[in-house]
């Protein structure tokens, strides 16, 4: 795990807080260290964090970057001069390709329900944040990454790329929570076949069925989500929060009531051999599309 470097990045600010200057009311805050997978930008300025997801090749969601994730996370609602969020990617063409498969593939058990775990946190937070999350998402955004998309309050995505929630393609079953937030997103019909089929969304197919709010060309993504950011901060924070929360909060509470039986759920269905099966060929299957 890198929360090490999480920290160093953390006294980073902390000097910037130590020198009291104008620089500190306007510097750009670099909270993550070099080298770390997760780069965390505050504009003490603006108000704005963006979050920007570095992991070669694919920023596939494995234990340690989800960790890292939930790290970050709570640093930016921990931060009081942070009202909004920005989650974006540095890998070109790809906002994230979800769960790292090979976490679910022939796993250490302990592992593997601590890797369910982790996801269920990030989800949670990042579902209930307080401040305003926008997702630019400058490539495609498979499964979880769609996950994490829709877990924002507004969506902004460059055309030709993909997104949706395409587990039932893997032979797999999205989970409860996955489910929730599609159909708070885009309601039953669309999510009863989208999940069924394993739909993945062309750009201009999701901002259609109202997966995601708005298209901008790929360079625009990041200045049309800074922008956007501008209309919900003109909102009184507490009411827009507390509409959030209102909203939001039954679904989150639902998977708190069951997450340990969602990672006991998820382990002994993971763990079955027609999806070991199932996994298996689709990783091959990635590994085979190049040749
Ligand atoms: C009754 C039921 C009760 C209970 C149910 C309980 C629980 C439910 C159970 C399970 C739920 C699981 C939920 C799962 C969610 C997920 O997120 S699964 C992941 C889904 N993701 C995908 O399908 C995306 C797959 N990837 C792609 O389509 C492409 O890679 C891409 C479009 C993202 C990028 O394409 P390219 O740029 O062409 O890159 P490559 O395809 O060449 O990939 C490079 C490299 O990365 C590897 N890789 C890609 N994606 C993943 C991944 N998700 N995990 C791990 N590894 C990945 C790929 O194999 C390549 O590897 P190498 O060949 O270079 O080694």
């Amino acid at each position: 795990m890198r929360i090490g470097i999480v920290t160093s990045g953390l006294g980073i600010a902390r000097q910037c807080l130590r020198k009291n200057t104008s620089v500190y009311r306007t510097c750009r805050r670099q909270v993550t260290g070099s080298g770390s997978p997760l780069d965390l930008n505050v504009d003490s300025k603006t108000g704005i964090a963006v979050l920007s997801m570095n992991k070669p090749p694919v920023n596939s969601l494995n234990l340690e970057f989800l960790t890292e994730l939930n790290i970050a996370l709570e640093k930016v609602e921990n931060d009081k001069q942070c009202k909004g969020l920005i989650i974006t990617s540095s890998i070109p063409k790809i906002f994230s390709a979800g769960l790292d498969i090979t976490e679910m593939y022939q796993p250490d058990i302990d592992r593997l329900e601590e890797f369910w775990r982790t996801l269920q946190d990030m989800w949670i937070k990042l579902y209930g944040m307080n401040c305003v999350t926008i997702a630019a998402i400058n490539g495609h955004s498979p499964a979880g990454g769609c996950l994490m998309s829709m877990s924002c309050d507004y969506r902004i995505m460059a055309p030709n790329y993909t997104i949706g929630l395409n587990e039932t393609q893997l032979g797999i079953v999205a989970p409860f929570w996955f489910a929730d937030v599609m159909l708070n997103t885009v309601g039953f019909r669309q999510t009863e076949m989208a999940l069924q089929l394993g739909t993945l969304f062309k750009t201009e197919e999701a901002l259609n069925i109202g997966l995601i709010d708005k298209v901008v060309p790929q360079e625009e993504v990041l200045s049309a989500a800074q922008q956007e950011m501008q209309r919900w901060f003109k909102i009184p924070g507490f009411a827009r929060q507390l509409s959030k929360t209102e909203l939001r909060r039954p679904t989150i509470e639902k998977l708190l009531k069951k997450k340990e039986e969602d990672i006991g759920y998820f382990r002994d269905y993971i763990t079955k051999d027609a999806i070991q099966k199932s996994l298996g060929m689709y990783l091959e299957s990635l590994k085979n599309r190049r040749k």
